[in-house]
C-alpha cells in the first residue's frame, strides 16, 4: 500500500514545526503494518515547509530557485527525523527522490518499478518525495497527490491513502460552505459530477493542490486498479480501521487492473505534448475499429513535438478520444496531415512510417 501525508497534516500551521506526535503515530502504524505482511511505501511532502521552519521563513516561497534551496535544506531534515523513529523500532527505510523526467521514459520507469520491488522485498519502507531542488517547470509533478498515485499504480499497489487535513471529500470546501455533504464512496468518477463536487481552489497555508489534486490522484490511481482513500491525516491509526472494513473517509472503488501496463503508462504517466483532431472517420476507426491512426484523418493539429511524445486525439468538437505516442515531430506532420500515407515519402522526401500513431501506441481514454 502507499501512504501520502501532506505538509498541512505534518506540520503544524502556526508555528511551522513538526507534528511530532502525528509522525510518531503514523510510524508506529506503518510499522504494524509492516509486521502484518504489508508491503508499505510512504509518500511525504514537507521539504519545502520544514525548510522553511529550518531558515525562518514563514511564507512558502514563489521564487523557484529559493523553494528549490528551501526544500535541499528540509529534505534531509524530515529524513533525519523519519529515521529516528523508524530505527526506533527497528525499521529500515529509504529515500527516494523522483522527478516526472524519471517516469516520463520507459526505461527510467521500469527501472524505477525494479528499485521499488527490490526495496520492499528487502523489508524497506520505502520514503518518496519529489526531487524538488532538480525538478524542472514543464516535467514535474507539482504535487505529491499526483506522485503518490503514479507511485501506486508504478507498485501496483492494492491501496492508496490520502492523508490530509480534512476529513474526507464532500461536495463542496467545508471551510467556505459549512452545508457540505460528506461523501464516504465514490464508485465511479463520474459520480463526481452526478454529486456536483465542487472543489475551489482552497487549501491549508502550506498544502500545495488542495482537493482538486486529490481527486485527480484518486482517478489515476483507480485507472490502475488501486483502491484509493482520502482520509483525516491526524488518525493515521485510521489506516488500520479502514483496511479492516470501517467506513471512514472518502473510499474511491478500483477499476480492474489494466492489462496492459505500457498502454497504462502512456495514458497516465506521460504529459500530452499536442493535441490531433480527427475526422468522423478516423475517431471511428481508432474508436470502433481498433485501427492505428493515419495521416488522412487528422484534420487540425495543435502544440510542438518530437517524434514518440505523447498527444491527445480528439473528436471534431475537440473533445479527447484517445491518446498515444506519436511516430512525426509537429513539422512534418503539418506537411502530411490530410494526406494518403502513399504519398508521405514524397511530401517529406523520404520514407517515413505509414502511421501517424501506432494501435500498439494508443490507448482509448
Ligand atoms: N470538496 C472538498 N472537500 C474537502 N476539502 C476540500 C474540498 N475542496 C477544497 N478542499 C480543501 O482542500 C484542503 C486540503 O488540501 P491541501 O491543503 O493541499 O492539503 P495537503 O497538504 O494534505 O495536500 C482542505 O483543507 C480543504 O479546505
Ligand atoms: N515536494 C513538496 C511537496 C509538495 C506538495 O504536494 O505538498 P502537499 O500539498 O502538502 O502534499 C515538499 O516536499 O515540500
Amino acid at each position: 500500500m502507499v501512504v501520502k501525508i501532506g505538509t498541512s497534516t505534518l506540520t503544524r500551521s502556526t508555528t511551522g514545526n513538526l507534528a511530532l506526535s502525528t509522525i510518531a503515530t503514523l510510524v508506529e502504524v506503518l510499522v504494524n503494518l509492516r509486521q502484518q505482511g504489508h508491503q508499505v511505501v510512504l509518500v511525504s511532502s514537507g521539504a519545502v515547509g520544514v525548510g522553511c521552519a529550518r531558515l525562518g521563513l514563514t511564507e512558502r516561497p514563489r521564487n523557484i530557485a529559493l523553494k528549490q534551496a528551501v526544500a535541499a535544506v528540509g529534505q534531509g531534515r524530515l529524513m533525519r527525523v523519519y529515521d529516528d523513529l523508524f530505527t526506533t523500532l527497528q525499521q529500515p527505510i529509504a529515500q527516494v527522490l523522483l522527478t516526472r523526467r524519471d517516469l516520463v521514459h520507459r526505461n527510467s520507469y521500469v527501472n524505477a518499478s525494479n528499485t521499488f520491488g527490490q526495496l520492499l522485498r528487502l523489508g524497506v519502507i520505502p520514503i518518496v518525495n519529489e526531487n524538488d531542488t532538480v525538478a524542472v517547470d514543464e516535467l514535474k509533478f507539482g504535487d505529491n497527490d499526483t506522485l503518490s498515485a503514479l507511485v501506486a499504480s508504478l507498485v501496483e499497489a492494492d491501496w492508496l491513502f490520502v492523508l490530509t487535513d480534512v476529513d474526507r471529500l464532500y461536495s463542496a470546501d467545508p471551510r467556505s460552505n459549512p452545508d457540505a455533504q460528506p461523501i464516504a464512496l465514490v464508485q465511479s468518477m463520474a459520480q463526481l459530477t452526478e454529486f456536483q463536487v465542487q472543489t475551489g481552489d482552497s487549501r491549508s497555508g502550506w498544502g500545495t493542490g488542495g482537493m482538486v489534486t486529490k481527486i485527480e490522484a484518486a482517478r489515476i490511481a483507480t485507472a490502475s486498479g488501486v483502491r484509493t482513500v482520502i482520509t483525516d491525516g491526524c488518525f493515521p491509526a485510521n489506516i488500520e480501521k479502514i483496511i479492516n472494513g470501517e467506513s471512514i473517509g472518502t473510499q474511491f472503488e478500483p477499476q480492474p487492473r489494466p492489462v496492459n501496463a505500457r498502454k497504462h503508462w502512456i495514458a497516465n504517466v506521460l504529459i500530452p505534448a499536442g493535441k490531433l483532431y480527427l475526422d468522423a472517420g478516423a475517431v471511428n476507426a481508432i474508436a470502433q475499429g481498433g485501427k492505428s491512426l493515419l495521416a488522412a484523418g487528422i484534420s487540425q493539429i495543435e502544440g510542438e513535438f518530437k517524434a514518440e511524445d505523447a498527444v491527445r486525439l480528439c473528436d471534431t468538437e475537440g473533445k479527447e478520444i484517445a491518446r498515444g505516442l506519436v511516430n512525426y515531430h509537429s513539422l512534418e506532420l503539418r506537411q502530411i496531415q490530410g494526406s494518403k500515407s502513399d504519398k508521405i515519402a514524397e511530401i517529406l522526401g523520404y520514407a517515413g512510417v505509414e502511421t501517424v500513431v501506432h494501435r500498439d501506441n494508443l490507448v482509448i481514454v
